[in-house]
């Protein structure tokens, strides 16, 4: 058997297509575009690659990118300052500051300084207070883009097992809410959990988020399951998620990195960015998003 390819690049190009609409519609009734500011601290190389696709899928979406780099010995009251700036401003919908910053910054303290209603990467205690109380507010880009990818596969995916690998406030908690959300039984396995083998032979859907090269066994997979790979590990040879290639072979259905989540993280990052702009402006998009 082999698994079904789960292409998350095809499915971000269609939201971006939707996202685009979107953003014509809330250009035409508020007159003026939806607004996306990043902000980048130091040089790491990686980084700089993801803000600059960022800025590009931006634009191409018919939204306004505001890029704000700063030097890797800014200070935090400089950091600060520059949030407020943009929390103030009428133009910017969605800030996102980079992570991870610099060590001697105040990596919390920043996140929690910014405007909940313009955090579209989720990552404010309220919106994440909110998602776990059922209450509307934004939804960090990484899981809603693989509960998206999960809801086009299976449908309703009501009273299905699923097991989170990854307990992280950016990836496994705020999935296993969503997952509840959607009346799933979810266990959040970690680095202390005992025989994670085993309780990943008891899941329909694995969520793979921790940052360890093909650590996922193809023993570990029961047959038909669906296999969601978060992971992004640069090796010296080229990108490899957390699942490892060969359980392709027993899986039903599995994203491949690349090409799975990551390009659903940014498409998800516009989404949450036109949301916070028809929000602000009153306006009601016509088609649900
Ligand atoms: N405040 C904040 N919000 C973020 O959302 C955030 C962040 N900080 N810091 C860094 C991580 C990483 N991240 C990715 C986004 C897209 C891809 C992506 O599109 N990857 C492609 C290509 C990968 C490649 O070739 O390098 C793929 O998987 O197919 C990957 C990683 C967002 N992050």
């Amino acid at each position: 058997m082999t698994a079904r390819n789960i292409d998350g690049k095809a499915f971000a190009a269609g939201l971006r297509a939707r996202v685009a609409a979107g953003a014509a519609e809330v250009t035409a009734q508020a007159g003026r575009k939806p607004g996306l500011a990043v902000v980048l601290v130091g040089e790491d190389p990686a980084s700089a690659v993801y803000v600059r696709s960022k800025g590009k899928a931006t634009v191409a979406a018919g939204m306004e990118s505001f890029e704000h780099r700063l030097p890797a010995d800014t200070t935090q009251e400089t950091l600060e300052a520059l949030v407020d700036q943009l929390n103030a401003d009428p133009a910017v919908d969605g800030i996102l500051v980079q992570l991870p910053l610099p060590k001697h910054l105040d990596e919390s303290a920043i996140i929690t300084r910014i405007d909940p209603d313009k955090d579209v990467d989720g990552f404010h205690p309220v919106n994440a207070g909110r998602l776990a109380t059922g209450l509307e507010g934004f939804v960090p880009c990484t899981p809603l883009g693989c509960l998206m990818l999960l809801r086009d596969v299976h449908g309703d995916l009501t009273g299905l097992d699923v097991v989170v690998i990854g307990r992280s406030n950016i990836v496994g908690k705020p999935m296993a809410q969503l997952l509840i959300g959607d009346s799933c039984t979810v266990t959040v396995a970690h680095s202390r959990t005992r025989d994670l083998p085993e309780v990943v032979k008891r899941a329909d859907i694995v969520v793979a988020a921790v940052g360890r090269a093909a650590m996922v066994k193809p023993e570990w997979i029961k047959p038909g399951a669906t296999l969601v790979d978060v992971g992004i590990n640069r090796t010296e040879g080229g990108l490899v998620g957390d699942v490892d290639p060969a359980c392709a072979e027993v899986a039903g259905a599995m994203t491949p990195v690349p090409g799975g989540v990551g390009p659903m993280t940014i498409a998800v990052l516009l989404r949450n960015t036109l949301v916070s702009a028809a929000r602000r402006q009153g306006v009601t998009l016509s088609q649900a998003i």
